[in-house]
């Protein structure tokens, strides 16, 4: 399977939002993408998923993803958004399989996956905030797609979802190239296998979680944290 390339700056209007971003992401490999508040994650995918035009180049093997018809590129990149309430009162099972218009996946399997197989006769408008949430990586895995990039997956789930989250991707990063956004240091620190730090738009530090020191967080959040290291794990309290 190819690895993902980017490089690319973003401006909304005339304010640049994302400077000369570039980074590789292979499959085997969670890449984590943390940062501040407003420091161009979430834009960062969006460029990636196609929903915003860059400057520069996404590309996965010879195929540059910008430029690339929707559907086209829906079947290499899908994409799971930071959730917030569903708009429309479709069946879980029905959500799911929008996932599908593009290349055909399998919305059982998808539904399983996140343990939602259960409730797919349910309205989506009826679900939990962390049931959605599980839905709509469901969709994208419906997708069958190479690359998936995730917006926050587990910021609405409770430790016990947010570790079933974090088990699927270590799953999934066997078999696909995932990215994703992770507000919460804890999982990007003790799951992720590469982590990309951006502030103000530009890649302030990238490397392996082992390697990030409290300095880079310091100067990613302006906070110093308190750093715990206990039975191979790390806990960051604020
Ligand atoms: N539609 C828009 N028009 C203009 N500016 C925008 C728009 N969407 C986002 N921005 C600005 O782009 C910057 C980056 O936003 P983005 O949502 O990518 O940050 P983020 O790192 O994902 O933040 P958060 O952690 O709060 O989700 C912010 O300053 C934001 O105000």
């Amino acid at each position: 399977m190819p690895d993902l390339n980017v490089h690319i700056s973003f401006s909304y209007g005339k304010r640049k939002i994302l400077d000369n971003v570039s980074f590789t992401a292979k499959k085997g490999k969670l890449l984590a993408i943390i940062g501040p508040n407003g420091s161009g994650k979430s834009t960062l995918l969006k460029c990636i998923a196609g929903i915003l035009r860059p400057e520069g180049e996404i590309k996965y093997g010879d195929i540059n993803l910008i430029g690339l018809r929707p559907k086209e590129r829906a079947k290499i990149v899908s994409y799971v958004p930071q959730s917030s309430f569903p708009e429309f009162a479709f069946t879980v099972e029905e959500f799911v399989e929008l996932g599908t218009y593009a290349s055909g996946g399998d919305v059982e399997e998808a539904l399983r996956s996140v343990g939602l197989l259960e409730k797919k006769n349910e309205l989506i408008t009826n679900l939990s905030g962390g049931e959605y949430q599980l839905a709509l990586i469901a969709r994208a895995l419906a997708q069958g797609s190479d690359v998936m990039l995730l917006d926050e997956p587990t910021s609405h789930l409770d430790i016990n979802h947010a570790k079933e989250v974090v088990d699927l991707l270590l799953k999934l990063k066997e078999e696909k190239v995932i990215v994703a956004v992770l507000h919460d240091l804890n999982i990007a620190l003790n799951y992720a296998d590469e982590i990309l730090v951006l502030k103000y738009g530009r890649v302030l530090w990238r490397g392996t979680p082992e390697d990030i020191s409290e300095k880079v967080i310091w100067e990613s959040y302006n906070v110093v944290p308190k750093v715990i290291r206990a039975n191979g794990m790390k806990a960051v309290i604020p």
